[in-house]
């Protein structure tokens, strides 16, 4: 089954064509990488597809609900979580939770803050303020905040950015657990081919506002002659 369909999508900014006629889907269960190079409209895409800004053109779909229509069912089962978005930083981290709990009406709040914590092993800096975190730690918070109501989708903007090697390799590994388990579906942006390999089960490749390119990594390097993913972004990017 389909959890996001999105058709023909077009996003313009003045002069500025960032999106132009993009389409595509993200199954159940099915983690998605949406690759391309910088100013490839990668972003602008997530951000239609979380209705945080609204296409000139094109349809989306959450869970067979049209976006537009269903804005509050569809975006309750999604979650966000992107290196560039800041968490309120005088609180302390299992405030932040506490307060995002309450904003997603979930029913047992105090519950899920806990296991969130737990999850994410969070409970050594659950009493710190967001300010004073590293920006590992952050992200952890910024995962177990979109992780809080055990979203269907899972929409992360470069979820590994500014991480060290160490750290990036935790969060990948706890994603593709997450993935597994949970079933959730996740949309990933990443400029690091190695993580895409190993998290994503499918690629949309992106250039100049439209999909080029969609399949496995293994399928994509076979079409583009490519010893890996580095190489067919290298080729996909250079035309
Ligand atoms: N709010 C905006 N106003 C004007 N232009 C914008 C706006 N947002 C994005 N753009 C432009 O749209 C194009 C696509 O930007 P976008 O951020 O979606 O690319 P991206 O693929 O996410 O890039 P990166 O890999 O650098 O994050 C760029 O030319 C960018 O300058």
């Amino acid at each position: 089954m389909a959890i996001l369909e999105a058709s023909h999508l077009v996003k313009r900014f003045g002069a500025v064509t960032a999106v132009r006629d993009l389409s595509l889907t993200v199954r159940e269960g099915e983690v998605v990488g949406l690759l391309g190079p910088n100013g490839a409209g990668k972003s602008t895409t997530l951000h239609m597809l979380l209705g945080l800004i609204t296409p000139d053109a094109g349809g989306i779909e959450l869970f067979g609900l049209e976006l537009a229509r269903h804005r509050t069912e569809a975006l309750s089962q999604v979650n966000f979580a992107a290196s560039y978005v800041d968490l309120p930083g005088v609180l302390r981290v299992h405030e932040v939770l506490d307060v995002f709990a309450r904003l997603y009406a979930l029913r047992r709040p105090r519950e899920r803050v806990a296991e969130v914590i737990e999850l994410f092993e969070l409970g050594a800096i659950a009493r710190r303020r967001v300010l004073g975190l590293s920006s590992g730690q952050r992200t952890r918070v910024q995962l177990a905040k979109a992780l809080l109501n055990a979203p269907r989708l899972l929409v992360l903007d470069e979820p590994t950015a500014n991480l060290d090697p160490d750290a990036g390799d935790r969060i990948r590994g706890l994603l593709s657990r997450l993935a597994r388990e949970n079933g959730s579906a996740m949309l990933i942006t990443s400029h690091n081919m190695r993580e895409v390999e190993r998290m994503c089960d499918r690629i949309h490749f992106m250039a100049d506002g439209l999909v080029v390119a969609t399949g496995s990594a293994e399928e994509l390097a076979g079409r583009y002659e490519a010893e890996d993913l580095e190489e067919v972004f290298l080729k996909v990017a250079r035309g």
